[in-house]
């Protein structure tokens, strides 16, 4: 007789993973509570469709209070798998303001009751930056001074806004009405301790990086704590008006939040990976990173060898080698753009336009596209465009990249050359 755990794969349709999962030593729903979802591409699911019902499976054993007897969950149509269908989806983009960086992705909300297209989402990632007293998110809740400590908080949020994601099924996956899915996954949200949904429609990231030598040497202070895997406190010295010197603390909430000690890995799998999944399932997706200067733009996109755009390519090539997206072809494109204007950095700066189409899309006119079939060739490309990139000198970095450039990878059908694309930006000011 089949066991409980494998009958609950089965309904989740996930039944196809039990063998890699008990590889890991993943053979009892107790255990499969614990993946988190960095784990599920090590345990070998990578579609995304896949990811978010183990996302909702896991979500939903975590809510049953005995494990050994769960509720029978319905088990979902089957989807048929994504193709790369080129049919025309909604742009995703992202932005935020950043304390030090931030930057941006899209993925797909795939409802499994229904036939309707599925709704793409968009997500974004920051990088370290320093947030705007007087940026876009007001004050979610106010507390009350605190006499004692001299400490005032203020509470801000940048959840991602559920209404962008179109309309919703009236059931969901496993056939609990939306309204009640919904008000768990509100639960959920409330505990920032727990991570963020990698398929939102926009996510909004913050990195922060360490004080670098100039800043240490000057006894400057650090004003940036990371609380927990999505809250980041920045501390305001400010003065009352009988000098009394307090701290404001101003909490922010995020998707994700990085610390000085992640790595430009940790930030590629929680943000920009996904992307480049729902590209191959014929999405558009963008990755945004902004923020001031010397926040860490470059570090974090385009480091030669091991920045965001470098390693999405290296994924890239790795699903273009697979038998089912062997009708596929890799063109890039490279442009920044620098005092209003458009210039093409594979081209030698040559002007571009950039042109609204019958349809309302963007186009930039005259951009130079290179077939690309090899990560060295990718970054070969890549290369000669960073050498030809404005760059100057800030106060707060000797060799400050003055522009907002952005790196294309566009996925033309052989034949057709009908294309999905996705982008990366790197924006400071
Ligand atoms: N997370 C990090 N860990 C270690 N060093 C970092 C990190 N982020 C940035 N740096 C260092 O800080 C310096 C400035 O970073 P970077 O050039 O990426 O900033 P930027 O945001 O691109 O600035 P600009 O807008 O002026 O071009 C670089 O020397 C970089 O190596």
């Amino acid at each position: 007789m089949a066991s409980i755990f494998a009958n609950t794969l089965l309904a989740a349709g996930l039944d196809h993973y039990r063998d890699n999962f008990t590889a890991f030593g993943i053979d009892s729903l107790q255990s499969l509570t614990l993946l988190t979802m960095q784990d599920y591409g090590v345990v070998g699911v990578s579609s995304m469709e896949d990811r978010k019902r183990l996302f909702q499976l896991i979500q939903h054993l975590k809510n049953e209070t005995d494990l050994s007897n769960p509720t029978p969950l319905l088990i979902p149509p089957q989807q048929p798998k994504p193709q790369m269908s080129f049919l025309p989806k909604p742009a995703a983009t992202v932005s935020a303001p950043l304390a030090q960086s931030k930057i941006t992705t899209s993925l797909p909300n795939v409802s499994a009751t229904t036939n309707e297209e599925p709704v793409l989402q968009k997500a974004s990632i920051q990088r370290n930056v320093t947030i705007p007293r007087n940026s876009t998110p007001t004050p979610a809740v106010e507390d009350s001074e605190d006499e004692e400590n001299e400490t005032v908080k203020v509470k801000y949020s940048f959840s991602p806004n559920r209404n962008l994601k179109g309309p919703q099924p009236l059931l969901n996956v496993y056939g609990v009405p939306t309204s009640i899915a919904n008000q768990q996954q509100q639960q959920t949200r409330s505990n920032t301790s727990r991570v963020a949904d990698l398929n939102d429609r926009i996510r909004v990231c913050v990195r922060k990086r360490p004080l670098n030598k100039k800043e240490l040497s000057a006894s400057q202070v650090d004003v940036a704590t990371v609380l927990d895997r999505r809250t980041l406190v920045v501390n305001e010295p400010k003065v009352k008006v009988d000098l009394t010197k307090y701290v404001e603390q101003h909490e922010f909430t995020f998707d994700e939040v990085f610390d000085c000690d992640a790595n430009n890995d940790d930030v590629y799998r929680r943000s920009a990976y996904p992307l480049v999944e729902y590209i191959f399932s014929g999405g558009k997706a963008t990755c945004f990173a902004y923020g001031q200067t010397g926040s860490g733009k470059t570090h974090t996109m385009l480091d030669e060898t091991n920045g965001l755009y470098v390693k999405a390519c290296r994924d890239i090539f790795k699903l273009l080698e697979r038998p089912e997206y062997e009708h596929l072809t890799a063109y890039v494109g490279f442009y920044e753009i620098y005092q209003s204007q458009l210039y093409d950095l594979l081209n030698g700066r040559k002007r571009l336009h950039a042109r609204e189409d019958g349809k309302n899309n963007v186009v930039i006119a005259g951009l130079q596209e290179y077939e690309v079939n090899s990560v060295q060739k990718i970054m070969d490309v890549f290369n000669h465009g960073s050498n030809v990139r404005s760059t100057g000198v800030t106060g707060a970095n000797s060799d400050s990249s003055r522009s907002h450039a952005i790196f294309q990878v566009v996925l033309k059908h052989k034949k057709s050359k009908k294309k999905v694309q996705v982008e990366f930006h790197r924006f400071g000011w």
